[in-house]
């Protein structure tokens, strides 16, 4: 209808009333409704554009998609699996938040939570490594993060410093859903990961994801030998992750995409000099070639390197450690 091409879009939010009544209060946002300023940043599909809404003054990163491009590079389905996963994931902190989607004749626009401190990778790279109170930190807002995706049935499948943002307090907001995998059955209570030492190629079809390959440095070996993902595979990519703070480099690097792959299914890699212990038995125990043997994410957090982490809502109102 014409809001559609006026680059309206209609989303209700429930409100309540002076006297307590809940409303559902239709918002129609559109282009006109913000103020665009400089661009944040370039993605192959998409430009993602500061943006401040008009009336509350509210601040937003605006992701804009060029529709053309969009269907001539034939990724209309990741566009529709980012915002039906952005969709899904609306009440945690560690998730970029989705407030709004409109279009205009020619773009796409996903109006999302700014964030200020940008790639968890950027941080790394000007501190170098991080030490172990900030891994911890940062590792500890990862996991409970992947822990909410996993029990709403979403594999993020791409797990990597590039997509875990940071937003002006400098917690962690991870993006990128437009390669994830929503389970088919994703009832919260039922979850495959509870059931110990099932074997990924034994899940139910909908319980495993193909097709779509990650980032090289990330892959999980499970994704190159036998081209299903499962929540698993999130957890090696976390692996990797907790090992890359804390060394500076991924595990798994090498001249090209190929012989990376080499060094993953054949585990290669080892731990720098003085890499700290006890987050070499924690990576140890993530970093294993069969997904049914993996540290499930319940033990990862009784694991010694969280000693001290109080999982759910107070760990979000921590301040992040000073990056050392
Ligand atoms: N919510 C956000 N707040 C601040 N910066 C963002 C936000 N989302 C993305 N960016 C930045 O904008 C750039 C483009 O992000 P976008 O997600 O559009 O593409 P990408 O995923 O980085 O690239 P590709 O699509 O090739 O994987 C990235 O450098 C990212 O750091
Ligand atoms: O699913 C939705 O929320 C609407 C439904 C109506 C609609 O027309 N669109 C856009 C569909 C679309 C997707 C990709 C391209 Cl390249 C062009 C149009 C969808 C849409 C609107 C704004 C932003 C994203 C999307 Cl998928």
């Amino acid at each position: 209808d014409d809001w559609q091409e006026r680059g309206a879009a209609v989303s209700v939010r429930q409100e309540v009333d002076a006297n307590g009544k809940t409303v559902s209060r239709f918002i129609k946002k559109g282009v006109r409704d913000f103020s665009f300023g400089n661009t944040l940043g370039e993605g192959s599909y998409s430009t993602v554009v500061f943006a401040t809404d008009r009336q509350t003054l509210k601040e937003y990163a605006i992701k804009i998609l060029d529709k053309r491009h969009i269907i001539k590079e034939k990724k209309v389905k990741y566009v529709n699996i980012e915002k039906d996963t952005l969709n899904r994931l609306t009440e945690h902190p560690g998730i970029v938040r989705l407030y709004y989607t409109f279009q205009d004749e020619r773009s796409l626009y996903f109006v999302l939570d700014l964030c200020k401190g940008g790639e968890l990778l950027g941080v790394l790279k000007r501190m170098s490594t991080f030490d172990e109170e900030c891994t911890k930190f940062y590792g500890a807002q990862i996991l409970d993060t992947i822990d909410y995706m996993h029990k709403r049935g979403v594999i993020h499948r791409d797990l990597k410093p590039e997509n875990v943002l940071l937003d002006h307090q400098m917690h962690v907001k991870i993006t990128d859903f437009g390669t994830a995998k929503i389970l088919k059955t994703a009832r919260p209570s039922e979850s495959t990961s509870s059931i110990p030492n099932i074997d990924s190629t034994e899940l139910p079809e909908e319980e495993r994801a193909s097709s779509f390959v990650g980032t090289a440095e990330y892959v999980s070996p499970e994704l190159l030998t036998d081209k299903n993902a499962c929540k698993a595979s999130d957890l090696w990519a976390f692996g990797c992750i907790i090992y890359q703070l804390l060394a500076g480099r991924p595990p798994f690097k090498a001249g090209n995409e190929y012989q990376t792959f080499q060094k993953i299914v054949g585990l290669e890699y080892e731990f720098p000099i003085g890499f700290p212990p006890v987050a070499r038995d924690l990576v140890e125990r993530l970093l294993v070639l069969d997904p049914a043997r993996r540290l499930q994410i319940e033990h990862i957090k009784n694991h010694e390197f969280f000693d001290g982490v109080t999982w759910g809502t107070d760990m979000w109102k921590q301040k992040a450690p000073r990056l050392k």
